[in-house]
This record gives C-alpha cells, sequence and structure tokens, in this order.
C-alpha cells in the first residue's frame, strides 16, 4: 500500500526577474517518510522548498502540501508545519525556556515547553541564557521550537551545519525520534553522509531540476562500481599495460583508463567482472597491488549528476567524509 502523499509537487516553477531557479521540479514526500534534497550549490533547493512551505507563490506547476496550495491556502496549514530555520532570530538574552515558552504562546495547542525541550535534549539547559548555548544547543533549541507545535510535517534546514560530529549524532537521533513519532520530514543537507543515514528517499536537485531520485541503493545501483590496481611482476616491479591489454569485460562502462601504471576500470557486474580481472592477472603472472573493487557511493553518484547534467555549478563540498579519490 502506498502512503498518501503529503507533499506533492509537479513542474514547480520559480522566477526571479528573467533567471529562472525551479525549472520544473518534480517532488513527493509520503506520510511518515523522510526525504532528503540535496544539490549542487545554486541547484534551487531552498527555492523549491520555500515554494513547499509557501514562503512564495510559484510561477508554474503545481505544489501541494497537506492537499492544499501551501500559498495560497496557507493559513489552513500552516499550523501542522514545523520549520527549523538556519537562524530562529531570538533575543540572545532570553533564556531557553522564556524563549520556548514565548514560541509557545504564539501556536494554537503546542505541546508542553518541557515535553519540546526534553525532545531535543535541552530540559537541564532550560534556564541558560541563549547567548551562553553552544553551537550545537542552539541548533537544538530550533528544533524544539520547529517541533513545539507537534507538526504533521516537518522542514529541516542544514540541521547540522556546523556542528561537531558528536552533536550531528545527537541531532540525528533526535530526528529519528520525531520519525518514529510519525513527522514527516524535508531534510536539506550538503552532507551525504546526514542523507545516508536519515531518509527514506533521496532527491538530488541540480540546475532548477530534480535530476535523481530514489532509495540509497537506487541511486547508487544506477552508478557503475570500479575496479582498480596497480599491475606488478612477481618481483615486485610496476608492469605497464596498454588499455588495449587489459581483458575485455561484461559489463564495462566507458574505456578503461591507465594513469601513471593505475588501472581503472568501470563496471556495470563488479563481481564478474572482478573475476575476469582476477583471471587476465593470474594468467599473466600478475600481482595487483593495491587492488580495490567497490561498488558506487552515493558520493560517487552525487558528483557524477553534478558533473554530467548540463550546469556550471560545481558540486558542494559534500561530506566530512568525502574520499580524496572522488576530490582529487
Ligand atoms: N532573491 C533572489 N533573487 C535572484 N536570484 C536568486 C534569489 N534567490 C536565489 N537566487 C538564485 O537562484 C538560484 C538558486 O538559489 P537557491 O538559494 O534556491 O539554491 P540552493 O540550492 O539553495 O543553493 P545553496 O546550496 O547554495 O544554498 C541561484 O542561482 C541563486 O543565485
Amino acid at each position: 500500500m502506498t502512503s498518501q502523499a503529503l507533499i506533492s509537487v509537479s513542474g514547480a516553477r520559480r522566477r526571479y526577474g528573467s533567471f529562472e531557479a525551479v525549472r520544473g521540479a518534480d517532488l513527493v514526500v509520503r506520510r511518515g517518510e523522510l526525504v532528503a534534497l540535496l544539490g549542487t550549490n545554486g541547484a534551487g533547493k531552498t527555492s523549491l522548498v520555500e515554494l513547499i512551505e509557501g514562503l512564495a507563490p510559484a510561477d508554474g506547476g503545481e505544489v501541494r502540501v497537506l492537499g492544499k496550495d501551501p500559498y495560497a491556502q496557507r493559513r489552513e496549514i500552516v499550523g501542522q508545519l514545523g520549520v527549523m530555520l538556519q537562524e530562529a532570530g531570538f533575543s540572545p538574552d532570553l533564556t531557553v525556556v522564556e524563549t520556548a515558552r514565548m514560541w509557545a504562546g504564539t501556536l494554537t495547542s503546542p505541546r508542553p515547553v518541557a515535553e519540546a525541550l526534553d525532545v531535543v535534549n535541552l530540559a537541564h539547559r532550560a534556564d541558560v541564557r541563549v547567548a551562553s548555548l553552544s553551537g550545537g544547543e542552539r541548533r537544538r533549541l530550533d528544533l524544539a521550537l520547529a517541533v513545539m507545535g507537534r507538526p504533521q510535517v516537518l522542514f529541516l534546514d542544514e540541521p547540522t551545519t556546523g556542528l561537531d560530529p558528536e552533536s550531528r549524532r545527537a541531532t540525528w537521533d533526535l530526528v529519528r525520534g520525531l520519525l518514529a513519532e510519525g513527522t514527516t520530514v524535508l531534510l536539506t543537507t550538503h552532507y551525504l553522509e546526514e542523507a545516508e543515514e536519515l531518509a527514506d528517499r533521496i532527491a538530488i536537485m541540480h540546475a532548477g531540476r530534480i535530476v535523481t531520485e530514489g532509495t540509497v541503493a537506487e541511486i547508487v545501483a544506477a552508478e557503475p562500481a570500479r575496479i582498480e590496481f596497480v599491475p606488478q611482476d612477481a618481483e615486485g616491479r610496476l608492469v605497464e599495460v596498454a588499455p588495449a591489454d587489459l581483458p575485455a569485460l561484461s559489463g564495462a562502462v566507458g574505456a578503461p583508463e591507465v594513469e601513471r601504471s593505475r588501472v581503472r576500470l568501470r563496471t556495470d557486474r563488479l563481481q564478474d567482472d572482478l573475476e575476469a580481472v582476477l583471471a587476465w592477472a593470474r594468467a599473466r603472472g600478475l600481482r595487483l597491488a593495491d587492488l580495490d573493487a567497490r561498488s558506487a557511493s552515493l558520493e560517487q553518484a552525487f558528483l557524477s549528476v553534478a558533473g554530467t547534467t548540463a550546469g556550471t555549478a560545481g558540486p558542494d563540498t559534500p561530506s566530512p567524509d568525502a574520499s580524496e579519490e572522488v576530490a582529487a
């Protein structure tokens, strides 16, 4: 059974003057799932999310949230939406609990303030001034405010940017707790690792469109695997091989590359072609130094979207664990 789409965007467009930042984007977020929206810098993520949040009207296409037009019918749904902004903009002189009470005062049926602070593990910091909170605690306060109204749909905009790894993991746990409560989440993030950890599905945006969408496994499966090695003889001396000397691969994607003795192959049939490479090496008495055979990563899929789709934007600095191999 397919669960109900709480967010549905079809052919959405948004223009700033003559520049079209969102150029026919399609996106569905179903009840109870977390969809991570990734993209290159300037891809149009913020412009699209603002349409979904009802902060601006679409210049074309259709945007529906909880079955309503989020711009024209904003009042009917705004109470069901929670938005975690980059900067909530509260006075640094207020304490945590004062801030939370003030925010709760603007909502029709808020969670008890103590509960909201508890959800984000800030109860013990209730009487601390906002100015004295760490960066991670401030982000948690932003999250507490976003979930204060028990939103059905929660928008998380780079919720862990600037946080240390421990705080980031703590935030992920909080988000998992909200998902377990049934909250539906649209997350924008520059951290691929964050998307892999949290997302049921990922949508990658580039140049105003969603160009790839699916589970991590689906997105990664569409990218070829890699086999790399440096051929050596039995004494450990480098052996130069020309691309034409390499074995024919049944799942080959593109031509083999040989760069300073390192051989790079791309394949859609990793196991079969790895066996072919090993048999080829054995028959020639070669050792394969630095042998590395692996399925594609989300990062490779992301970079391939960023690199092969028309447009000028380069990839974001995607994740702290971005492999040197790809970044090089
Ligand atoms: N108010 C505006 N006026 C004119 N152009 C704008 C405006 N806001 C955004 N843009 C442009 O629209 C494009 C998309 O911007 P947007 O902020 O939506 O991208 P993004 O994917 O959120 O980028 P980032 O990851 O860098 O935050 C960019 O080229 C940006 O310069």
